[in-house]
Order: structure tokens, then C-alpha cells, then sequence
């Protein structure tokens, strides 16, 4: 283990300090969550935190925004020391927390929710009118425009999360803590998010972020704390290091920061698709007239703003939503041919087709089941996993610690509820399920969202592996770098259509012009 850094506090600034946490530890079960954490952030910095998946960041702003308390140490803000019972005392300091999962009620409008459980908040006129002139003067003062009466769902999430941020400040935040923000938004929202974060900063306001895109934290950030197995290994000024050095305190081990892949050897369509329509629950057609094909040894990369029908594709040919029209071949064979139902998610695994969902919370996996139960959760009917009429618990067991070995999925308890691992270990338990089983075509959504830098690239390696193998491979995700660096062909979808093709060359101003939507002439060039 690498010793923790003997001087991690503070970073030398002249500025006050906004937070200070002194020796926090935190422990769950047989877990040390956090060790003796030791973190000073001087006011009006954005300070980044780094770290493997289950290092303890997440703990760690939990404790500060009173979602845990402490079992050790001290938190001061402003100087003395407070006790943060819960979020309401969190915000009565000025702390406020943009979640990783919005907290926003979707059919509210964008006033309604800013003002919910805000003390003081009246929903009569008057209260409403005051609410609507301070709403104005926060957003025209920290460079937030937004109309305050547009619903919530209707809005793009990059404006979900400025209502976020915009609830925060009203009541009266002025320490923000971001935890992975940018995970959600597309590169453009997440650069007008950076704008707003270096705007927050000028005015005073110090900014938590945690992230696990090196590059935002060297773009963005001041200062960045390390952590590791959670402890805080290193606090450096921002602009002393670098994203090598980052990824190597992260894991305690040298990172390839980018994908080593040859040139592939594409063989016979596995995977055919044609003019595919696909509705969503309000009769929008979401996928409109959608036609490709990915052959053996291939990455067929689908780039595209996310909302614009990638999802509902992955979600059809995986047989968790209906197919309106359209016609999909599998290995040379027609699925849902002459009237038949399109097969449903079983029997589809059994034709080849794995399929790694974008949401592993409502689809991956079962939160409240084990490790080892989501492991081959989908598979479990595999003679393998059986035992006459049983299932063979042992077997099952066996697997999943093969898995967490191969995935280094931590904590290494196959007994632990999925529930209680942290966002990026439960992407891997998904990832290890679906691609160890060897499947022909593989449908994968957005397989590093929230893992860790080591990890990425370990699962890039693999996507890499299972194309050299000669598997076709469908890839969807809103990172263009990833998409970039792993597919060998690039379809961009637009408002439901395929609206364009390039090769793995393709610029990155060049897929963003397809992205929005500029078929046009420059597009073009
Ligand atoms: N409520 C809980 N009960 C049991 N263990 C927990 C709980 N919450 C977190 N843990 C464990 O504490 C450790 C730290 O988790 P945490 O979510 O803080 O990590 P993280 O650094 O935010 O990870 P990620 O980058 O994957 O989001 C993990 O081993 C996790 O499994």
C-alpha cells in the first residue's frame, strides 16, 4: 500500500479555508470506507477528487453533506468545528450537492422545483413572485439563463443539472459538491458546466468535484486529492501534475491512458439491421428507419447526443422494447420472422446476442441481490449453475470469484448485496457477467460510465480481445474519445436516423457537427 502523503494539508494558499476535515474515518461492515482522511480546501477553489471505483469519494461527501456521520474525526467550516446531523444542516452552512442521479421532481416546472422544501418557500403569489425575482437575479448573476417555467422532463439533462446547481445556490450555498457531473451530459454541456464552475469560483464559491475524466480535472480544477482504498494518498496543485502521474497514484500502478488496437479483419455480417422503427412510451418514434450491419471482428461505434434514439436501439435488439417495424438478422438468421414475436432477452441470450444495458440500476442488475446472484443473474438456468431441479449455490459462488478476481471487483465478496458496492463496481459485475459469456454479438452502452481510469482501461483491452476474437460488436456512448478510440466504423444517429458514417479517423469537430444534427455542407467536408 502506498503511504499516505505525510503533508496533505493544507496546499499553500493565502485564501481562508471553506472546509477542513480532520481525520475522518468511516467504516461499513468489514469495510474501512475512509481512513483518517486529512483534506483542507481554500475558499473560492474548485478542488478535484480522484480515485479507484471504491476508494471512498462518495463516502466521503456523503459524511460532509450529512447522508453519514463520521465514526472519527472532526469537519470544520469556515474555520469551527460543526456536526452536520443531516442535509438540512449541511445546507443551513452553505453546503450544497449536485447528485449524480438528479433529485429533480420531473413533471414540476423549473420555479417549482427550486423552490420544494426550500425553507421559507411559500407557494402563494407573493411567495411565488419573490421566489421568480431571486430565481432571475441567480441566474443572471452566475451566467445560469433558464426558463423558470419550463417542466423538468421536457428540459436536456445538461439543464437538468443547471436546476440542480440553481437549487443549490438558492438556498444559499456557497460550497457545491459535484459528484461525477459531467458522466450524464455531452462534451458541450459539460464545457458550458466548466464555465459556470470557473464563474462560481471567481464569485467566492468553492467547488467539491469529483470525476474520473483526468482531463476535466486538469482543465478545471485548482487543487486534487488522490484517494486510494480509502485513504487520501496525495494532494498536489493542479497545474504541478499530470493525468500519467493521477492514474498512476490512483492505482498504485503505470495506466495506458489510450487503447492499443490493431487493424481489424471484419468477416460476415453477425448482427443486420433494417429500416428498424421503434416507438417510445409517448408514440414518438425514436429509432425512425434505422438500417446497418456489424460484422464478425468488428466495433461498430454509435455516436450521438444522448436522446436521440440510441438508447431505444439497444433496448429493441435486446428485446426490452417493442419493435415497430423493421426486420433484424442474428448470425444469418431472421428474429420475429413471419409474424413471430421478436424473441425476449433469455432466448436471445441463448442466440449470442449479451447485451450490456446503459442503466445497470433498472436493467444490469438487481441492487438487492447478492454479488454472486447478479453475477449469473439471466444465466442462471445454465447447466453449469444447476443441480437437478436446484441451483448450485456452490457453482454460482465459484463463478462470481472468478469474476471479481478477472474484474478486480472490490470488495472481493461474492456475499455482499449489490446495493453496497459503489457505482463503478457494479458496472463491472455487469461487464463480467455479459462479456465471459462468449457471446457471438455483444450490444454494449456506455461500458465505463463511472469507472475508474485502471478499469477503463482493462475494459477496453477486453472489447478489444473479444473483436480480435472475431465477435461483432455494437458500441453506444455519449464519450466521443471512447467511441473514437475503439470503434472501426462510426454511425452518428440524429433525432432517430442514422445521419451519418465515417471511419475510425473520423475528427472530432467533424462527428460534432453530425451529432447536432449539420448534415449539411460542412458536415459533408
Ligand atoms: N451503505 C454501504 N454499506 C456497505 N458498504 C458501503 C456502503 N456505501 C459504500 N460502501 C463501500 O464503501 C467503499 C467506498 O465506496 P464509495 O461509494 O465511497 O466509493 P467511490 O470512491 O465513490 O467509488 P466509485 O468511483 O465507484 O463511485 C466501497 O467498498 C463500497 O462498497
Amino acid at each position: 500500500m502506498t503511504p499516505a502523503d505525510p503533508s496533505p494539508v493544507p496546499i499553500a494558499d493565502a485564501r481562508p479555508l471553506a472546509i477542513e476535515l480532520v481525520g475522518i474515518s468511516k467504516r461499513f461492515g468489514a469495510v474501512q470506507a475512509n481512513r483518517d482522511i486529512r483534506l483542507a480546501v481554500s475558499q473560492g477553489t474548485i478542488h478535484g477528487i480522484v480515485g479507484e471505483n471504491g476508494a471512498g469519494k462518495s463516502t466521503l461527501m456523503s459524511i460532509l453533506y450529512g447522508f453519514y456521520q463520521a465514526d472519527e474525526g472532526e469537519i470544520r467550516i469556515a474555520n469551527k468545528p460543526v456536526r452536520i446531523a443531516d442535509s438540512n444542516a449541511a445546507i443551513g452552512l452553505g453546503i450544497g450537492m449536485v447528485h449524480q442521479h438528479f433529485m429533480l421532481v420531473p413533471n414540476f416546472t423549473v420555479l417549482e422545483n427550486v423552490m420544494l422544501g426550500a425553507e421559507g418557500a411559500s407557494l402563494l403569489g407573493s411567495g411565488i413572485r419573490r421566489a421568480r425575482a431571486e430565481l432571475k437575479r441567480l441566474a443572471d448573476e452566475h451566467g445560469l439563463a433558464i426558463d423558470p417555467d419550463a417542466v423538468v422532463e421536457d428540459l436536456p439533462v445538461g439543464l437538468q443539472q443547471r436546476v440542480e446547481i440553481l437549487k443549490a445556490l438558492y438556498r444559499g450555498a456557497r460550497i457545491l459538491i459535484l459528484d461525477e457531473p459531467t458522466g450524464v451530459l455531452t462534451p458541450a454541456e459539460a464545457d458550458q458546466l466548466f464555465a459556470v464552475l470557473r464563474q462560481l469560483r471567481a464569485e467566492g464559491v468553492t467547488v467539491i468535484l469529483i470525476t474520473h475524466k483526468l482531463r476535466e480535472i486538469l482543465s478545471v480544477t485548482d487543487n486534487v486529492s488522490v484517494m486510494r482504498r480509502g485513504e487520501i494518498v496525495a494532494t498536489r496543485p493542479t497545474a504541478g501534475t499530470s493525468a500519467a502521474e493521477l492514474a498512476e497514484l490512483m492505482v498504485g500502478r503505470r495506466v495506458l491512458l489510450r487503447v492499443e488496437k490493431g487493424a481489424g479483419a471484419p468477416g460476415a455480417p453477425l448482427l443486420s439491421v433494417r429500416d428498424l422503427t421503434v416507438r417510445d412510451e409517448r408514440g414518438v418514434a425514436m429509432v425512425d428507419g434505422v438500417s446497418f450491419d456489424v460484422r464478425a471482428g468488428e466495433i461498430v461505434g454509435i455516436a450521438g447526443v444522448a436522446g436521440n434514439g440510441q438508447s431505444e436501439l439497444l433496448e429493441a435488439l435486446s428485446g426490452l422494447r417493442p419493435i415497430e417495424r423493421g426486420e433484424v438478422w442474428l448470425r444469418g438468421e431472421a428474429l420475429g420472422a413471419g409474424g413471430a414475436a421478436y424473441p425476449d432477452p433469455a432466448v436471445l441470450r441463448d442466440l449470442g446476442l449479451a447485451h450490456v444495458p446503459e442503466d445497470r440500476h433498472h436493467v444490469g442488475l438487481v441492487l438487492p441481490f447478492t454479488e454472486a446472484e447478479n453475477a449469473v443473474l439471466g444465466y442462471h438456468r445454465d447447466p453449469r449453475f444447476q443441480r437437478g431441479p436446484f441451483l448450485d449455490r456452490g457453482a454460482i459462488r465459484q463463478e462470481a470469484q472468478a469474476k471479481i478476481t478477472a474484474y478486480d471487483i472490490r470488495p472481493p465478496s461474492a456475499d455482499l448485496k449489490t446495493a453496497n458496492f459503489s457505482g463503478g463496481n457494479q458496472q463491472k459485475i455487469v461487464l463480467a457477467r455479459e462479456m465471459e459469456r462468449d457471446p457471438a454479438v455483444l450490444l454494449i452502452g456506455q461500458p465505463t460510465r463511472g469507472v475508474d481510469v485502471g478499469a477503463i482501461e482493462f475494459i477496453h483491452r477486453r472489447i478489444v480481445e473479444m473483436r480480435d476474437s472475431g465477435k461483432a460488436i455494437l458500441l453506444v456512448s455519449v464519450e466521443l474519445d471512447e467511441i473514437r478510440s475503439l470503434a472501426d466504423r462510426i454511425l452518428v444517429m440524429f433525432a432517430g436516423r442514422v445521419v451519418g458514417e465515417r471511419g475510425a479517423e473520423a475528427g472530432e469537430g467533424e462527428l460534432g457537427l453530425l451529432m447536432a444534427g449539420e448534415t449539411g455542407r460542412e458536415a459533408a467536408e
